[in-house]
């Protein structure tokens, strides 16, 4: 059927009907002045070709001037699908799995996506850069935010607070940015409460609990303690991965790996024929 499709269409281009170019000659006129005045490049001298002549023996401009004049119009320059809608991609997995790792990563190699800095009420540790890795308030004033209405969505983690200001994601969305939001699984749930399927949401994992308990060890930023907290959390957080749209592996030593397959979802999103659509 499709064969038979094309087959009859390359005839109507191949042989034009003499109707097509002699009937009513004044009406026909008009319509190329007016096919003129839009792409002078292609109908400036001989506008009609001999359709019988060969492929071959024409420049591609000749060509290209041809076939419009077959079809008596001119070649769309538009684009054909219209550009993707900013994105807002949710990264969430249990603590020490690698999040700020893999985040760190995509900001040196995709300058297109904007990384949103959370709020939080916790110290900031070693290395940490204010306004860069988060914004560092004191509880007083992250509750004046809360009470303000300026959080998409805030918790309280580990007793500090985390959030993620409204205004930063309007602004570059505004300007065509994609999104990236760092959340715990507590953020990501109430994510996906607030913008249901129109972001997406991708869930970080190790290879084993005993990968995830070494690397949070190793890191040497909590206390036993916390660590007991934090091993005891993440066994639970890990049943949620069904909420997600994408799980990806963030093996020991194959942080490249696992920013790859991140940055091969949003590629996959961009080029999805039905588009998410966030509304913040
Ligand atoms: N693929 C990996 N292989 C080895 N080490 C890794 C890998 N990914 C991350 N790490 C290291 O594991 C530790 C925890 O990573 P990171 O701080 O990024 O986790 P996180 O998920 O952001 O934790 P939290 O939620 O507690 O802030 C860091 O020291 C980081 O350098």
């Amino acid at each position: 059927m499709f064969r038979r499709l094309c087959n009859s269409f390359s005839l109507s281009i191949s042989k034009p009907k003499p109707a097509l170019i002699f009937q009513n000659p004044i009406k026909k006129q008009l319509k190329l002045q007016q096919t003129l005045s839009l792409t002078p490049r292609f109908f400036s001298s001989s506008i009609e070709m001999d359709s019988t002549q060969n492929n071959t023996q024409l420049t591609k401009v000749e060509l290209l001037r041809s076939l419009e004049s077959s079809l008596g119009h001119c070649f769309n320059t538009n684009p054909v699908c219209p550009s993707p809608t900013p994105l807002i991609i949710v990264i969430s997995g249990p603590s020490g799995v690698g999040k700020d790792a893999v985040i760190k990563r995509l900001r040196e190699s995709r300058e297109s996506l904007h990384f949103v800095v959370t709020a939080t009420s916790r110290p900031m540790r070693p290395g940490e850069v204010d306004g860069k890795d988060y914004y560092f308030v004191s509880k007083e004033q992250f509750l004046k935010m809360i009470e303000r209405d300026e959080l998409l969505e805030y918790a309280l983690v580990y007793g500090d607070y985390k959030g993620i200001p409204k205004k930063q994601i309007r602004e570059y969305m505004g300007k065509g940015c994609d999104i990236v939001l760092r959340v715990d699984i507590q953020g990501a749930e109430t994510l996906r409460r607030i913008l249901g399927n129109s972001a997406v949401f991708v869930f970080l994992v190790a290879e084993s609990e005993l990968a995830l308990v070494e690397r949070l060890v190793d890191r040497r930023t909590e206390s036993r303690d916390e660590l007991l907290v934090r091993i005891v959390t993440a066994r639970e957080e890990v049943k949620h991965v069904r909420n997600f749209d994408y799980v990806v592996v963030n093996a020991e030593g194959k942080l490249e790996n696992a920013v790859k397959l991140v940055e091969s979802i949003i590629d996959a999103e961009k080029a999805k024929v039905r588009q998410r659509n966030a509304v913040i």
